[in-house]
């Protein structure tokens, strides 16, 4: 045992105390060899899953389920859907949950933590932590009220009184996703201005019979376009970019992987010709930039400043990427202007994509940590989720649910011990990013129309980001590209500032009820 105190030089001691945490691996070779198993069931269970139709065909989750959540408006078939794919995964994965909570805290003790939750939040390298998440949350909640109450009231023009309560949460299977996380998809059903519908993207890229390789070249190039690293060889030789059709079995969630050689990076995806996934492969070409540029770095700190800048450097970059500057520059729409009320609408695009996301995106952690700190206790796991997705989503389960239930089991992350936190933290530096990069690149004007293609100053300014790696303390690191050393939302709020002013007014015209005070989930009979 070493005395980290005893070193001078600040780079050793950083690196010392990285190394003292080794994870899973201080579990006796026993309880490791089951954790690994266990955790090799559920990510299979996961994976493998199918819901199957009474007579005919049955469905994996990508891309046949996801697509019924966000293209069917029957809510019987979507809740076929929903619960199909709880039954065939949540309530399969509660038994070894519970045993993968226990050998995870034993790791944590072992590692000198108190619980798995207190070493997932240590990677953040702050004593207010929980606070400062709380503080982010509350400045956000206004800008999510107002999207609710609002969609809310789209989803009751749809569905109707029987469905929809004005006054109380959404059922969670109407929202065009599977586990309610982006409404991106019921964007027809809640377009500002119906009578101005945005160019549909998708199609056009059908239309111009783009293929999966075409889409990530097109990520890699606006990499390349402001001057940042292309990708090697191996990438293009060792990338799986659809989803195998020789029968192999795969984890169809989009990941990028470092296999820290300095050469072979990789990103798995079953990708779809769709717009959704274009952006979805411009986030994981953020990760691949991230490996490339920290690559010479010592091993140890070939990692994010933490976990959070490592989502947001490929989520900021498709901020740009769907801006309609971006798009009409790359031909993926023709209608050169955008007036006062398509600009509206766009913005409600990006806000049921990223504002609808910010408490789901804060729950997830809060859940876990509560299940690892023993404050969440093993019966009551899927009330206390539910009640968790009332408080902060307005959400309810279309059906009465039990604790034979696991519902958040139900989510890729949670089946693959994936910390969720980072992308709470992402979404709010990224817009940070974005207007730093804008900044930089000599952007004038409103911060949603900004596109940093083509900057060489913005990309400089990424390239000293991302060289540093772990190397240093992230409020450093932040400080460098937006010279704050805290995380803000003002820049979130910047960007949505006209949709809030529009929201405010449409939802004061309607007397809408902001939150859910009618807070008890009513069942379709
Ligand atoms: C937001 C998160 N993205 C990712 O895993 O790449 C998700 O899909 O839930
Ligand atoms: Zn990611």
């Amino acid at each position: 045992m070493f005395k980290i105190a005893n070193f001078q030089d600040s780079d050793v001691k950083r690196m010392l105390s990285k190394l003292l945490n080794v994870d899973k691996a201080a579990l006796p070779k026993e309880e490791l060899r089951e954790y690994n198993e266990i955790l090799a069931y559920m990510e299979t269970t996961y994976s493998m899953a199918q819901v199957c139709l009474n007579e005919g065909p049955c469905l994996p989750l990508e891309p046949d389920l996801e697509e019924v959540m966000a293209t069917s408006r029957d809510q019987k078939e979507l809740l076929w859907a929903w619960q199909g794919w709880r039954d065939a995964v949540g309530r399969q994965l509660r038994m070894t949950f519970e045993r993968y909570v226990q050998l995870s805290n034993k790791a944590a003790k072992l590692n000198g933590y108190q619980d798995m939750g207190a070493l997932w939040r240590s990677k953040y390298e702050s004593d207010t932590l929980q606070e400062d998440l709380e503080q982010l949350f509350q400045e956000l909640q206004p800008l999510y009220l107002n999207l609710h109450a609002y969609v809310r009231r789209a989803l009751y023009r749809f569905y109707g009184p029987e469905l929809i309560d004005l006054r109380g949460p959404i059922p969670a299977h109407v929202l065009g996703n599977m586990w309610a996380q982006s409404w991106v998809n019921i964007l027809d059903l809640a377009l500002p201005f119906p009578e101005k519908p945005p160019e549909d993207i998708t199609k056009i890229m059908q239309g111009q019979h783009w293929k999966p390789e075409k889409m990530f070249q097109e990520a890699e190039k606006f990499f390349t376009s402001m001057g940042l690293l292309s990708t090697p060889p191996e990438f293009w030789k060792n990338s799986m970019m659809e989803r195998p059709t020789d029968g192999r079995e795969v984890e169809c969630h989009a990941s990028a992987w470092d296999f820290y050689n300095g050469k072979d990076f990789r990103i798995k995806k079953c990708t779809e010709v769709t717009i959704e996934d274009l952006l979805s492969i411009f986030h994981q070409m953020g990760h691949i930039q991230y490996f490339l540029q920290y690559k010479n770095l010592s091993v140890i700190f070939r990692a994010g400043a933490n976990p959070a800048f490592e989502e947001a450097m490929g989520s900021v970059v498709t901020l740009s990427a769907s801006s309609h500057k971006h798009l009409l520059n790359r031909g993926l729409l023709s209608q050169q202007h955008q007036d006062k009320e398509e600009e509206v609408n766009f913005l409600m695009s990006v806000a049921l994509e990223k504002i609808a996301f910010i408490p789901f995106a804060y729950l997830m952690d809060l859940f876990r940590w509560k299940v690892f700190d023993g404050t969440i206790e093993k019966d009551v796991y899927n009330q206390e989720w539910w009640n968790l997705r009332l408080k902060y989503q307005g959400l309810c389960p279309p059906i009465p649910r039990t604790e034979e239930d696991f519902d958040p089991g139900a989510k890729f992350h949670i089946s693959a011990s994936l910390p969720y936190i980072r992308y709470f933290l992402s979404l709010v530096l990224q817009f940070q990013f974005h207007e730093a990069l804008c900044k930089a690149s000599g952007h004038m004007g409103p911060l949603h129309r900004c596109d940093i293609y083509n900057s060489k100053e913005a990309g400089k300014l990424l390239e000293d980001v991302l060289k540093l790696g772990s190397s240093k303390p992230w409020p450093e690191v932040l400080e460098k590209m937006t010279g704050e050393t805290k995380v803000s939302t003002k820049a979130l709020m910047t960007y949505f500032k006209p949709l809030l002013n529009w929201l405010v007014t449409e939802n004061v015209r309607q007397g809408e009820i902001l939150g859910w005070p009618d807070f008890s989930c009513s069942f379709e009979e």
